[in-house]
């Protein structure tokens, strides 16, 4: 099989063999929800090309289940499909408290002890090192493989109204956490002091900040909305360990919507409403993250604002957050959505290149690894979606530096992040944004060309010309031309007058976010 599989379509290619060898049932609880994984190139010490794949897991317990139940099949896939000898490395994603490790599960180790065990180049002292320091400053990365420890036992005991606190178990599996574990489910490591304040995040934090500081009165609820991975959910958690450090009993609880959702059904399914009520309604704060995930979910949707009305009357806060401003929601009831929208309403926006320089030389040394100023505005202008796919970039940088034993310059970072520009130029092109767009507001893509001038079809057009120059290196002549043979200053006409909207129109700003996330892939 070839060696040179891109990294997206390599892990896609894994899903898909697995979707064929798996029970439905176990595919979707398992496997899909995976976000993509990232992959990286390697010498073995005896010279071979090996390939790390680096997968980052919601919870300990999936990860404890995927690590036990198909982590040897994955690597056995990823080494056929890459034509090379794979090693599967399996860590949390930093998002939610992570539960102190049951007796049973084999320890934490670092990227660098995995690279070891596999006999990876990673021996030398810089390297350890930095695995230390790695694992030091990470969520306690569970690495393995196929064999390279037991499996965790997998709980078994049913789950309790006290459970329902913590970590709801995937679909068809049962979980009990310690209630320490699960109390606030707050991540500690997200707080203010790691948030990299700036213009995209300026109006959110402060509102947050605000919150923190004297929860129950102005802004309630806060609502934050915002495209993925741009901090909405580390946020969140700011606030609540800012109230948990100066209130150390406050009833603080954050959950995905989700998780509440399931909540929701296992209620309904024992009649114990009145516990779920119990639960939501005593605290002093709710964070929910994502929202948007209540639509079409009447019940949850009606438990939730029977716990929203409880916890406003007795003035607990409550923060949420969305992908979307609250009238964007969709097949959620306007009675929910209208009171979303009754306190304060704030977007976080795509950090811009400065503020993402910032974000790379903070996490870089909190990795204790300093970057270049060169290195991070290089990296800082070639990704520009999202915080978290900048972090990606960032780790794999690191990595790279690490295991090869160079140092950080943007030639290693160009390097290291090959596969991650070549998709990214090959994705946007103007005819990609020309049809994403056409998709987008229902319009054909031959109206990108045609001189037709109704407003349906017009604006659509203006927005692609404005996307095509912020996200092409087209000049507007080119553009011009490939929009139907049109001038320069049309062209320039689009660009200014969508731009200009966009800072004043909520809804038009929203939409290109989506847009550009699309486009972006
Ligand atoms: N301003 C920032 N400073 C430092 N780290 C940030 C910042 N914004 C985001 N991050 C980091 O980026 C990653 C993604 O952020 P987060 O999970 O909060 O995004 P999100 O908006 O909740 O995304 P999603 O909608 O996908 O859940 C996290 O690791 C977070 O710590």
């Amino acid at each position: 099989m070839s060696a040179d599989v891109s990294e997206v379509t390599l892990w896609q290619r894994v899903c898909e063999r697995l979707a064929t060898e798996l029970p439905e049932q176990q595919f979707n609880t398992w496997i899909r929800p995976l976000p993509a994984a990232e992959v990286i190139h390697l010498q073995e010490g005896n010279g071979e090309d090996a390939v790390l794949v680096s997968l980052r897991v919601p919870n300990r317990f999936k990860l404890d289940w995927i690590r036990s139940q198909y982590a040897g099949r994955i690597e056995m896939i990823l080494g056929e499909l890459a034509g090379k000898t794979a090693r599967l490395e399996l860590s949390l994603a930093p998002r939610e408290t992570i539960a102190p490790l049951p007796r049973n599960t084999a320890p934490a180790a670092s990227m660098g002890q995995v690279l070891q065990q596999h006999g990876l180049r990673s021996g030398s002292s810089a390297a350890a090192a930095a695995a230390a320091s790695n694992a030091a400053a990470s969520n306690a990365a569970a690495s393995s493989s196929a064999g390279a420890s037991a499996p965790a036992a997998r709980p078994a005991a049913p789950v309790t109204a006290a459970s329902l606190v913590g970590n709801a178990p995937p679909p068809g599996a049962a979980q009990t956490l310690p209630p320490s574990a699960t109390r606030h489910r707050i991540n500690t490591s997200l707080t203010f002091d790691t948030l990299v304040p700036g213009r995209a995040n300026q109006m959110a934090r402060t509102a947050a900040l605000h919150v923190a500081g004297a929860p129950g009165q102005m802004y309630n609820p806060l609502f934050i909305y915002g495209g993925v991975g741009l901090g909405k959910t580390h946020l969140i958690h700011a606030v609540g360990n800012a109230l948990l450090k100066d209130r150390p009993d406050a009833r603080v609880l954050y959950l995905h919507a989700e998780q509440f959702i399931s909540d929701v059904v296992k209620n309904y399914q024992r009649k114990t409403f009145d516990e779920l009520k119990a639960k939501y309604h005593s605290l002093d704060l709710l964070l929910i993250d994502d929202v948007q995930f209540f639509a079409g979910k009447d019940r949850t949707q009606e438990e939730f604002f029977n716990a929203f009305e409880a916890l406003l009357a007795k003035r607990a806060h409550i923060i949420m957050t969305s992908d979307t401003y609250p009238k964007g929601l969709v097949d959620i009831d306007e009675r929910l959505t209208s009171r979303f929208d009754a306190g304060l309403t704030v977007a976080i926006e795509p950090p811009e290149l400065e503020m993402r320089v910032a974000i790379l030389i903070k996490k870089a040394e909190a990795e204790s690894a300093p970057m270049p100023e060169d290195v991070a505005f290089f990296i800082a202008k070639n990704v520009r979606a999202n915080v978290r796919e900048l972090e990606g970039a960032l780790r794999k940088v690191l990595a790279y530096s690490r295991f090869s034993h160079k140092e950080i310059n943007i030639q290693l970072a160009r390097e290291a992040l090959k596969d991650l520009l070549s998709i990214q130029n090959r994705q946007i092109s103007v005819e990609n944004i020309q049809k994403t767009v056409a998709d987008f507001y229902k319009i054909k893509v031959a109206d990108m060309y045609s001189k037709k001038r109704p407003a349906s079809i017009a604006r659509p057009r203006q927005i692609a010309m404005y996307l095509a120059k912020e996200l092409t290196q087209k000049s507007l002549p080119e553009i011009g031309e490939l929009f139907g043979g049109r001038d320069h200053t049309t062209v320039l006409h689009a660009v200014r007058k969508i731009g200009g909207e966009r800072q004043k129109n909520t809804e038009l700003n929203q939409q290109l976010h989506v847009l550009e996330q699309t486009l972006k892939g």
